[in-house]
């Protein structure tokens, strides 16, 4: 995780795949404490509060006020895509943005990016299966935006932290960068040359729980269920797809096949750094699922990262 992060350089995707009940979400988050401290300090803890704290940890070590951290949490159920940090502790939808104030050592903020996360993991959809009695019905996904200031704002001191990162101010910074400008800044935005030559560099990490692929004779569900099954099944397929295309090298990728794979394309394609963790069951029973989830694996495996376009400040402004 540190040395994909280290230079926030490359988009960065980890996720969890495997059939149902293997143990997706306890590689991703752990075992489940009340307590978000420990969710992050305790021995056991999974990818999500790892990565979370190295995140905060490198930034902490960067020039101070030089990183933004935006973070979104997402459930993909049924195809559709929706935004658990929008709804409040009964599922209504409040549509408020959240705060989380950076420290100097970054571990309090990892803290309380697991606190943001362990409160809407209950919202997330669940049913019980012949297989696996909380199963999870949805994939659930994590995104944290990287902006870094440049170099140039940084050395210049020219920009205060609350200017640099208004929204005028970064979406100034955005058209100029994708439009070539050359063009001065005529806002009041208070010093348009360090973005000129050197606009904020945005990075994304995603962390993603996949929802398990199922048998549908092996779970044993019906109705409304299965209908989920067949979603998850069938958005399974696209993601493996979508790697097999890569990996093949083919011109047109079917990220637009599946609303999972078209919210991972900026992670899962081009040169960006994508790591799988593959569960599988220790019985025999799930020996075909075993199989299977093997398969998807070496699949994964021939995808080859394309040469980095990133050089220095050459990151894409999205
Ligand atoms: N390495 C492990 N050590 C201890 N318990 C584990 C481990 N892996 C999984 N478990 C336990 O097994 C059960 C199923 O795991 P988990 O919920 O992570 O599966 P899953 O793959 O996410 O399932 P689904 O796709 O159906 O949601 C949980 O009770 C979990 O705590």
């Amino acid at each position: 995780i540190r040395s994909s992060l280290l230079h926030f350089r490359y988009n960065v995707c980890i996720m969890a795949y495997g059939q149902t009940g293997s143990g997706k979400t306890h590689t991703m988050i752990g075992s489940q404490s009340e307590d978000p401290t420990a969710a992050v300090q305790d021995s056991h803890q999974g990818i999500i509060p790892k990565a979370a704290n190295e995140l905060f940890k490198l930034i902490s070590e960067k020039p101070a006020d030089s990183h933004m951290v935006e973070m979104s949490v997402v459930e993909v159920y049924n195809n559709e895509v929706l935004d658990l940090l929008a709804r409040d502790e009964g599922g209504a939808t409040v549509g408020v943005k959240r705060e989380v104030i950076t420290t100097s050592t970054g571990t309090t903020t990892a803290v309380k990016v697991m606190q943001l996360i362990n409160s809407v993991l209950k919202l997330r959809s669940h049913c019980p299966t012949l297989v696996h009695m909380d199963s999870s019905r949805s994939h659930f996904i994590v995104t944290l935006t990287v902006t870094s200031k440049s170099p140039d704002a940084l050395a210049l001191g020219r920009v205060s932290q609350k200017e640099w990162w208004s929204p005028r101010c970064r979406r100034a910074a955005s058209s100029r960068s994708s439009s070539l400008a050359s063009s001065p800044c005529h806002s009041p935005c208070p010093s348009p040359r360090p973005s000129i030559t050197q606009p904020p560099l945005k990075t994304k990490l995603q962390l993603v729980d996949l929802a398990g692929s199922e048998c549908v004779g092996m779970s044993g569900v019906t109705g409304a269920v299965l209908w989920e099954s067949s979603c998850i099944n069938r958005s399974l397929s696209a993601l493996s797809d979508v790697l097999g295309a890569l990996a093949e090298r083919r011109p047109h990728v079917p990220y637009r096949n599946s609303k999972l794979t078209h919210l991972l394309q900026d992670t899962i394609g081009g040169d960006a750094k994508l790591l799988i963790m593959l569960c599988v069951s220790p019985t025999q029973r799930f020996l075909t699922e075993s199989l299977q989830s093997l398969g998807f694996g070496a699949r994964a495996r021939q995808v080859q990262r394309e040469p980095p376009r990133r050089k220095n400040t050459a990151l894409k402004m999205k």
